[in-house]
C-alpha cells in the first residue's frame, strides 16, 4: 500500500549549483559539508523558537537526553505517514531547500531536538529512509558536532578505530580515518551529505563545556559569538603559543539550543495522517 517514489541524483546542474553557492561554506576535508553561518538572523531565531515553544506540550517527546517534537509524518519502516508541515516550518525549509540547492525535492520531515546545557545526543547515523543529505539548523545556544567514521567502511571493529586514534594513525585499506568536529553557532546552517552522511556517524557530547580542539574544522566560527563567555574562550585560545592554538579553547554551552533537523524522504506512503 505504499507509494514509492524514486529520487534520482542530483543532474549535472544541480552539481555546478552545489559547487557555485556552497563552495564558500565547505568546511573540512570530506566533500559535501557545508556550515553557514547566519543563516537566520536574531530576529528569525526568535521567532522559531516562539514557533516551537507555542507547540502542545503533547508534542515533545521526553528523551534520556533531550526532548523531541516530529513534524512531517512518522517515518516508518516502509515509508512516511506523511502529514503536511506547518505554515513556520514550510517557510524555512522551503528557503533552506532553494538556498541550498542540494534538495531532490520539497523538504518534508523536520525533528527539533531541545538540549539543555550538558545533553547531547549518541553518535549515529540517520535512517536509511531519508535521502542523503541533511540541514540542521541552530538555534539558542551553540553545541560542538563530532563526526567519527563509521567501523563499516574502515572494515575494521570500533576498537580499531578507538586504537589507530589513539595511535594517530590515519588510514586503512586505502581509506582515510578522518574525526572533525564541527560547531554549530546559533542561526547557523550545517548541510552535510553523501560520505558525510553515509560513512560517519554524527554527535553531540553530553557535557556543558566543549573543546575546541584540532579536530574542529571551523573554529573561526566562534569568534563572530556575542556571548561574552564565548569570547573568553576564544581569548583562551588566542593567548596561546601557536602550536598549541585549537586544541584547548573551550565552548561553554550556558542556555537551551534547539535545531531543526531538516529532511526529505522520498517513499512517502499513501494513507495521510491527519494532524
Ligand atoms: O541537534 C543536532 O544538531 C543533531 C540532531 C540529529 O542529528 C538528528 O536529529 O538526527
Ligand atoms: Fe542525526
Amino acid at each position: 500500500m505504499e507509494d514509492g517514489i524514486v529520487t534520482k541524483g542530483p543532474e549535472h546542474g544541480e552539481q555546478e549549483a552545489e559547487k557555485t553557492v556552497l563552495r564558500p561554506f565547505s568546511v573540512g576535508s570530506l566533500p559535501s559539508i557545508y556550515y553557514i553561518p547566519d543563516f537566520v538572523s536574531p530576529a528569525e531565531q526568535n521567532h522559531l523558537l516562539h514557533q516551537v515553544n507555542a507547540a502542545p506540550v503533547t508534542k515533545w517527546k521526553m528523551l534520556k537526553n533531550r526532548r523531541l517534537q516530529n513534524w512531517g509524518g512518522v517515518v516508518h519502516e516502509k515509508g512516511l505517514l506523511a502529514q503536511v508541515l506547518p505554515p513556520w516550518l514550510i517557510t524555512v525549509t522551503q528557503r533552506i531547500a532553494k538556498e541550498t540547492t542540494l534538495f531532490p525535492a520539497p523538504i518534508n520531515h523536520v525533528l527539533v531536538n531541545e538540549y539543555l546545557p550538558g545533553q547531547g545526543i549518541m553518535p549515529h547515523q540517520d535512517g536509511p529512509l531519508y535521502h542523503p543529505v541533511v540541514a540542521i539548523l541552530s538555534l539558542g545556544s551553540p553545541a560542538l558536532m563530532h563526526f567519527t567514521p563509521h567501523a563499516r567502511i574502515l572494515g575494521i571493529t570500533q576498537e580499531g578505530i578507538d586504537k589507530q586514534q589513539q595511535q594517530h594513525t590515519r588510514s586503512q585499506g586505502g581509506k582515510e580515518l578522518y574525526t572533525f568536529s564541527v560547531a554549530l553557532m546559533p542561526g547557523s546552517l550545517l548541510v552535510f551529505k553523501d560520505s558525510a552522511y553515509e560513512d560517519y556517524l554524527h554527535g553531540i557530547d553530553e557535557s556543558s563545556e566543549h573543546m575546541l580542539d584540532e579536530t574542529v574544522v571551523n573554529a573561526y566560527a566562534c569568534i563572530c559569538q556575542d556571548d561574552d563567555r564565548h569570547r573568553d574562550g576564544l581569548r583562551e585560545v588566542q593567548s596561546m603559543p601557536a602550536e598549541e592554538q585549537g586544541t584547548k579553547g573551550i565552548l561553554r554551552r550556558t542556555g537551551t539550543r534547539v535545531s531543526l533537523t531538516c529532511r526529505h524522504v522520498s517513499k512517502v506512503q499513501k494513507n495521510f495522517l491527519r494532524l
